[in-house]
């Protein structure tokens, strides 16, 4: 199989300065429209395709994200191999502002999402044990460290609901808890990303310690804005650095794109045919 790379830009990352030939071009889904038009182009001669999360100008809230018309915008466009690129508030002293976590674990409090592209008619239960792909993950850590950031190469990622940020005795439960960093919007992405058979993985930028910390103020925009602006051109220099490092063709060695290879349930004669026939853009290699 062709790799082909996709790219979330989360906030501050609108676009990719280093794509070639980029063009925006609107992709309508099963699943409704995605968050913006995504934008093709070519990175060092790959093809890339980049998508940012909350459209250009930042108009979607994270609760209200298309995140199932975003994961269907990248399969039908060819992706393999999809990386977020997010602002994340910090619960480790060590992971200090400016410094990049790759994500290989997730703890979901989100509530009132849409969750998964199957349901009633077509029942499906993928593993998300690992919900990163170990390659990709690896992939994005060298990218990352490439433009000289502090890299942590594993990480807990608990996400929110928001779109308020957390009070100071949820940052602390959730530090308790074991996370390590906080965001709105890797789940259920994360979770799309898996039933589509889409490697996924997460560069997540560090721009504050959340509200846990007694020597930091409380989080806000302007804060985590001023960290953005400041760690910018990292990100882009990430994003640059990802296409060439993707690989050859080839499986992946995790099985991400084998996910559905036992996980629907229902029987064939019982399923709903007007979501397989949304599903088929997603799922159609098992349909
Ligand atoms: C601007 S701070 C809160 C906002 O930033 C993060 O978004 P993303 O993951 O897309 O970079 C966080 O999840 C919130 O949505
Ligand atoms: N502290 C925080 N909580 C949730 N999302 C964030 N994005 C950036 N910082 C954050």
């Amino acid at each position: 199989m062709t790799r082909r790379l996709g790219i979330v830009g989360g906030s501050g990352v609108y676009g990719i300065d280093g794509l070639q030939g980029g063009r925006w071009e609107e992709i309508e889904t099963p699943w409704g429209a995605p968050s913006d038009a995504v934008l093709r182009g070519e990175v060092a001669g790959i093809d890339v395709v980049f998508l940012p999360r909350h459209g250009r100008g930042h108009v979607h809230a994270p609760g209200d994200l298309p995140y199932r018309a975003n994961i269907a915008a990248m399969k039908m466009s060819g992706v393999t191999d999809l990386v977020s690129i997010s602002a994340v508030g910090s619960f480790r002293e060590e992971m200090a502002p400016g410094d990049v976590v790759i994500v290989d674990q997730f703890i979901d409090r989100t509530r009132d999402r849409p969750a998964s592209f199957f349901g009633a008619g077509c029942v499906a239960h993928v593993s998300l044990a690992r919900p990163v792909c170990p390659r990709l993950a690896g992939i994005a850590a060298a990218a990352a460290e490439a433009p000289g950031a502090r890299v942590h190469r594993s990480g807990t990622y608990l996400a929110m609901e928001g779109p308020q940020f957390s009070t100071r005795a949820e940052s602390r439960l959730y530090r308790d808890w074991g996370a390590d960093v906080i965001g709105m919007t890797n789940m259920p992405e994360a979770r799309l990303a898996r039933e589509a058979e889409i490697c996924y993985a997460s560069i997540a930028m560090v721009t504050d310690y959340d509200a846990w910390h007694p020597g930091h103020d409380a989080v806000d925009v302007a804060a985590v804005l001023a960290v953005l602006k400041a760690n910018g051109s990292r990100a882009q220099a990430a994003a640059d650095a990802l296409p060439a490092r993707l690989g050859p063709a080839g499986p992946c060695p995790h099985g991400c794109d084998r996910a559905l290879d036992h996980a629907v349930m229902t029987a064939p004669d019982r399923r709903d045919p007007a979501l397989v026939g949304r599903l088929r853009s997603v799922a159609g290699r098992v349909l």
